[in-house]
C-alpha cells in the first residue's frame, strides 16, 4: 500500500464520501462541518488503514510524543482508551495554536494482555524473544483504544475492541530468526501480523485491523457520530 509520507494526504478525486451536514442536536452541542481529519500518531500502519478508508477530507498527520505510562490499577481497555484519549488531547493542544479548519482528532493505542499483563514494544531483541516464548502456543488478546476529538466543540469519544489471537506453537529457533528481521521492535506483543508475522498466528477471533492497530469497523461507527460517513 503506497501512502504519501508528507503532513497531507491530499483529498483527490475520489468518490466523494465524507462529510455529511450534522444538525444540532442540543443548545449546548453545536455540530461545525468536519474540513479535516487529524491522525495524531506516527504510527504507519495508522496512516495506511485511515488511508484505506478513503476519505473524501484532507488526512493531516501530527506525531505527539505522550507520556504512555499507565496506571496498572486501570483494566486493559481503560489503559488503551486512556491512552488514545492522552494522544488525541495533545494534538488538539498543537491545534489550538494556529487557526485549523474544524476537524476530528483520531488517536489510538494497542497493547497485547496475556493473563492480565500487559505487553507493551520490546525494549531489546532479547525482551521481544522473551515476550514470543510466552506468546507462542496460546491465546492473548490485543486491545485497541480509539479516542476522537472534534476540535469545534471540544466533544470527546473513546472506546476500543479488542481480538484474541491465538499463536502456533514456536521453537526457539523460531523465534529468534523471527526476532532477527527487526519486524517485533516497534510492535506491542513484538510481533506484527500484517507481516512475517502472519505466519506465527494459528487464528484470531475478532476484527483484524484491531491487533494491526486501529480497528475500522470501530473507526467508522464513530466517525458517523461526528458527521463524517465512510460509506
Ligand atoms: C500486535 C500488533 C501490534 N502492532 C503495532 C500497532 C501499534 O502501532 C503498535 C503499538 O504501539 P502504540 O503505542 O499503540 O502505537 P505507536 O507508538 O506505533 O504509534 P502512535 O502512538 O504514534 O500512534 O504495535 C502491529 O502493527 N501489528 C500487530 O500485530
Amino acid at each position: 500500500m503506497a501512502v504519501p509520507q508528507d503532513v497531507t494526504i491530499p483529498a483527490g478525486n475520489r468518490r466523494m464520501k465524507g462529510v455529511r451536514n450534522v444538525t444540532t442536536r442540543t443548545s449546548e452541542r453545536i455540530h461545525h462541518d468536519i474540513r479535516q481529519l487529524v491522525l495524531a500518531s506516527s504510527s504507519p500502519r495508522r496512516r495506511e488503514l485511515v488511508a484505506l478508508l478513503g476519505l473524501s477530507l484532507p488526512v493531516r498527520l501530527i506525531s505527539t510524543d505522550v507520556d504512555e505510562t499507565s496506571d496498572p490499577a486501570w483494566t486493559p481497555a481503560a489503559t488503551v482508551e486512556q491512552l488514545a484519549l492522552r494522544k488525541a488531547r495533545a494534538a488538539a493542544a498543537m491545534l489550538r495554536g494556529e487557526e485549523a479548519p474544524p476537524s476530528v482528532i483520531v488517536g489510538a493505542d494497542t497493547i497485547v494482555v496475556l493473563d492480565g499483563q500487559v505487553l507493551g514494544k520490546p525494549q531489546s531483541e532479547d525482551e521481544a524473544v522473551s515476550m514470543l516464548r510466552r506468546l507462542q502456543g496460546r491465546s492473548h488478546d490485543v486491545y485497541t483504544g480509539v479516542a476522537l476529538i472534534g476540535t469545534a466543540d471540544g466533544r470527546e469519544l473513546v472506546r476500543h475492541r479488542s481480538t484474541r489471537v491465538t499463536m502456533k506453537p514456536l521453537d526457539d529457533e523460531r523465534i529468534r530468526r523471527y526476532v532477527r528481521t527487526g519486524e517485533p521492535m516497534d510492535k506491542a506483543g513484538s510481533y506484527g501480523i500484517q507481516g512475517l508475522g502472519a505466519t506465527l498466528v494459528e487464528r484470531i477471533e475478532g476484527c483484524y485491523f484491531n491487533v494491526v492497530g486501529l480497528p475500522l469497523p470501530l473507526l467508522a461507527d464513530m466517525l458517523s457520530e461526528f458527521g463524517v460517513d465512510v460509506l
